[in-house]
């Protein structure tokens, strides 16, 4: 198993952050189609999907950040570039992170939380009928989940709890459309129960890990609360800060001085 680790965002804001939680400043390199990827070094041995680490202990991990725009599509298009590339290169990745923002399903993921996918779902893949909405797998083709390695989601969410952070485990869903309605929202709370949030670029990167048979899992920051929209209440910024220091922790590092957070959480340097 590979201890190399692709980490997709959507946005360079999301990419900054997740950045700032790694070691370094990383070395830019720009993939095939003018992707940006980071490559980040790490001393901290990288989980794999059985929740082990790769590399042996103090060996050096490479965790690459990617921005690959925003939707499924755009994120499975950047994923399957990274991925391809670095099979071609004969540096294959061993585990992909899909990261970012996220809307927070109440009351499971409020404002400034940490979500951690158990699977990732794709929420508007299907077909809409008279007798409802039916998933691609009730039209009798492809799959609409991808479920995450029961091993690799405990050692994140151990670290994460650890860390003091909470992570709210569940379903994190893909959608192509950001919900602004509260029926819309009450519809897929029903059609997912216990689905702690949505985003937009999950299951486009899952697609792409699972074409490499790789393991896949999604990590983010609630900035808003999935319902009627309203843009003024999302808070970015509270988002962005969790979002680092829920990496910061991952990789080991000590938790974030500009966080201000309580000094029983933080790790020791
Ligand atoms: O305006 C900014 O400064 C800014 C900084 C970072 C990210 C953004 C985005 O707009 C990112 C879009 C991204 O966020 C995900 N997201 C966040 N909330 C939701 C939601 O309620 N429903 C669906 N997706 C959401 C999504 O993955 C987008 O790609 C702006």
């Amino acid at each position: 198993m590979t201890d190399r680790i692709l980490i997709v965002t959507a946005v360079a804001a999301e990419a900054d952050s997740v950045a700032r939680g790694l070691a370094g400043e990383g070395r830019p390199d720009a993939l095939p189609g003018g992707y940006a990827l980071r490559r980040h070094t790490t001393a901290v041995p990288v989980p794999t999907a059985s929740g082990g680490p790769a590399a042996p202990a103090g060996a050096p991990s490479a965790v690459d950040v990617l921005v690959a725009g925003v939707g499924p599509a755009a994120a499975a298009a950047a994923t399957a570039t990274a991925l391809a590339r670095a099979a071609l290169d004969d540096a294959p990745y061993g585990l992909v992170v899909s990261a970012g923002i996220a809307g927070g399903f109440a009351p499971h993921a409020p404002l400034g939380s940490v979500v951690v996918s158990d699977a990732l779902v794709a929420a508007d893949l299907g077909a809409q009928t008279p007798d409802g909405y039916l998933p691609v797998e009730d039209l009798g083709f492809g799959r609409s989940a991808h479920r995450v390695p029961p091993a690799l989601l405990r050692h994140v969410a151990d670290v994460l709890d650890a860390g003091g952070i909470g992570p709210r485990v569940g379903p994190v869903l893909t959608v192509s459309t950001v919900t602004g309605t509260a029926a819309r929202a009450a519809e897929l709370a029903r059609r997912h129960p216990g689905a702690v949030a949505e985003a937009m670029e999950g299951f486009g990167v899952a697609e792409a890990a699972a074409a490499h048979g790789l393991p896949v899992i999604e990590i983010r920051a609630v900035s808003n609360a999935v319902g009627p929209r309203d843009r003024a209440a999302w808070r970015i910024g509270e988002a962005l800060a969790a979002l680092t220091h829920a990496f910061r922790l991952l990789a080991g590092g000590p938790a974030p001085g500009d966080l201000a957070e309580p000094a029983e959480l933080r790790k020791p340097k």
